[in-house]
């Protein structure tokens, strides 16, 4: 049976909702957004620690949102920006796919096929019970893997486009991993926008 249900769009995954969006923003308003967040935003490379040693963020990060709590993963607490104009549009714009009120975003920036984001579960305390996280993606197509916790057969491969928006909600955070590979193949900057609820 194919992994998307009639419309293409909801997958059918135990304990996970997960829903795809290739076409979210048109060519023409993706390669806007692109251009804009790459220049402008104050991209960040933090420290991170995995069992004791010290390495540099294989990726550029930056956080914005509409209140000023923090954030805070893998050993990095993060201050927010100020919301953006243009952030502040794009939230607008997946809240009404989502209907579901974000506050914060976190961005990454990849810049090449060597940056990347190791397997973790976005579940943070601070996220809440079951977070809905709504994934925006900018710039080339990167393979984003998830995979089931227990349940070993089920794991699996999406390539996430330009202008593309994937959500994760219900269980998902509880009972899956995901990761952004590191890819020997030459591939462009990608930019990815998280949106959260803090
Ligand atoms: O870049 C992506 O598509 C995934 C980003 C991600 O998983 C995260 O920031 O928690
Ligand atoms: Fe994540």
């Amino acid at each position: 049976m194919d992994l998307f249900s009639a419309e293409k769009r909801h997958l059918h995954l135990p304990n996970a909702e997960v829903i795809y969006i290739p076409d979210f923003y048109d060519p023409q308003k993706a390669d806007g957004y692109f251009e804009h967040l790459i220049s402008r935003v104050p991209w960040q490379q933090d420290d991170i620690k995995i069992f004791g040693k010290v390495y540099a963020q294989p990726r550029l990060t930056a956080l914005f949102a509409t209140n000023e709590k923090p954030y805070s993963y893998s050993n990095i607490t993060m201050t927010p920006n100020k919301l953006t104009a243009e952030l502040g549009q794009i939230k607008t714009d997946i809240e009404a796919v989502c209907q579901h009120q974000f506050t914060t975003v976190l961005l990454n920036y990849y810049r090449t096929g060597a940056d990347s984001n190791g397997w973790h579960a976005d579940n943070e305390k601070e996220l809440g019970e079951n977070p809905v996280i709504a994934s925006l993606s900018f710039g080339a197509s990167r393979t984003f893997h998830f995979k089931h916790r227990t349940i070993k057969e089920e794991h699996y491969k999406l390539n996430l486009e330009h202008g593309s928006l994937l959500i994760m909600r219900g269980e998902m955070q509880h009972f899956w991993l995901h990761q952004i590979p590191k890819t020997k193949k030459r591939v462009e900057a990608r930019i990815n926008l998280t949106f959260r609820t803090l």
